[in-house]
């Protein structure tokens, strides 16, 4: 369905978009729950007087992003537009990243969700984008809407797929939860790690991550001691494990000293939810001990924000 928009962007309109990092699937919630954390990529996109596509990229992954028509932020800002019924004007965009790539912090979410922010932001007044719409336009890339759903509204997110689209449901944190993400130099595919799912797996299995996910919204919001047995899963990190050895080692002698750890979305980065900044620190300690060289421990809050866009002054844009 498309919103069959009429107008286009005057020149010169620019915006200034602003989007957190996220972790998905926190243990047990595969493709559901996910959690927005205070590392951001920001963006400046800029409408030029004739048509064209530039693209400046700095900071973390800066030389692995394309420039052209197939860079991510802009086949999302180009596929919010279609939606609209806008035709794409010449643009420049300059992004600065601080999200690494494919290690399982929302790298690809978060362009995905910077493209959707900075084409709502150009859009105003021509095409409105409502919140429920943004987060049906991301997961329609995305595939899945575990990232995306916190990338935009922030916080701790249930996010679902119905028969109408992508829903979410916003969440509190409890404020003693303490997030720590170990990100290796390695990187991992999503659809590398997605290919190694079963397309089924035992009724137990099932039962045993059912019970599991309900338990970990009660240890979010409201009782953090419940972390360690609220985290467990059965329906993805086994299966992967191959694919990324080190993680997985590193999580069960996390574990096995009592720390909530897990794999950060497809990993291979190691998410510990500390109940307390106590426990993060000895997550880090633990880590710092066992593989200092290739694991650097990021200690992040809970993003309570989410995805900004703001119109921005053309003189400011690079
Ligand atoms: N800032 C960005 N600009 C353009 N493309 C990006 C950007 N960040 C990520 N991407 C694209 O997304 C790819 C990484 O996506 P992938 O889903 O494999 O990992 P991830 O999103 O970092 O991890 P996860 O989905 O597990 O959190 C990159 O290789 C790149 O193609
Ligand atoms: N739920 C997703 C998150 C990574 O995009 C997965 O684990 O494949």
């Amino acid at each position: 369905m498309t919103a069959a928009g009429s107008g286009s962007v005057p020149a010169g309109r620019a915006v200034h978009v602003k989007v957190p990092a996220s972790t998905a699937n926190l243990g047990p919630g595969f493709d559901t729950l996910g959690l927005a954390l205070s590392l951001y990529n920001e963006l400046d996109v800029e409408v030029l007087n004739g048509p064209g596509l530039e693209i400046s990229v700095e900071g973390v992954g800066a030389d692995d992003v394309p420039r052209d028509e197939s860079n991510l932020i802009w086949r999302s800002l180009a596929h919010t537009f279609a939606w609209a019924g806008v035709g794409v004007p010449g643009l420049r965009i300059a992004a600065r990243d601080a999200i690494p790539h494919g290690r399982g912090m929302g790298s690809s979410g978060a362009a995905i969700v910077a493209g959707v922010m900075a084409a709502k932001g150009l859009l105003e007044g021509i095409v409105e984008i409502e919140a429920g719409r943004a987060l049906a336009l991301a997961t329609e890339l995305e595939g899945h809407p575990d990232n995306v759903a916190p990338a935009l509204f922030g916080s701790l997110t249930i996010a679902w797929m119905a028969p109408e689209g992508p829903q979410h449901k916003r969440l509190m944190v409890h404020r003693g939860v303490s997030p720590l993400v170990a990100v290796p130099t390695a990187t991992m595919s999503t659809a590398l790690a997605r290919s190694l799912q079963p397309t089924s797996v035992p009724h137990e299995d099932a039962i045993f991550n059912v019970s599991r996910s309900a338990l970990l919204i009660a240890a979010l919001i409201q009782s953090p001691e419940l972390l360690l047995a609220a985290t467990e899963d059965k329906l993805h990190q086994s299966y992967r494990a191959s694919a990324m050895p080190e993680t997985d080692r590193l999580i069960r002698m996390l574990r096995g000293h009592g720390l909530a750890a897990v794999v950060s979305g497809a990993g291979p980065a190691i998410l510990v939810l500390g109940s307390d900044p106590a426990q993060r620190l000895e997550a880090q300690r633990l880590i710092a001990a066992e593989a200092a060289s290739v694991w650097e421990c990021l200690l992040l809050a809970v993003d309570f924000r989410g995805a900004t866009v703001v119109p921005h002054s053309i003189d400011a844009v690079a």
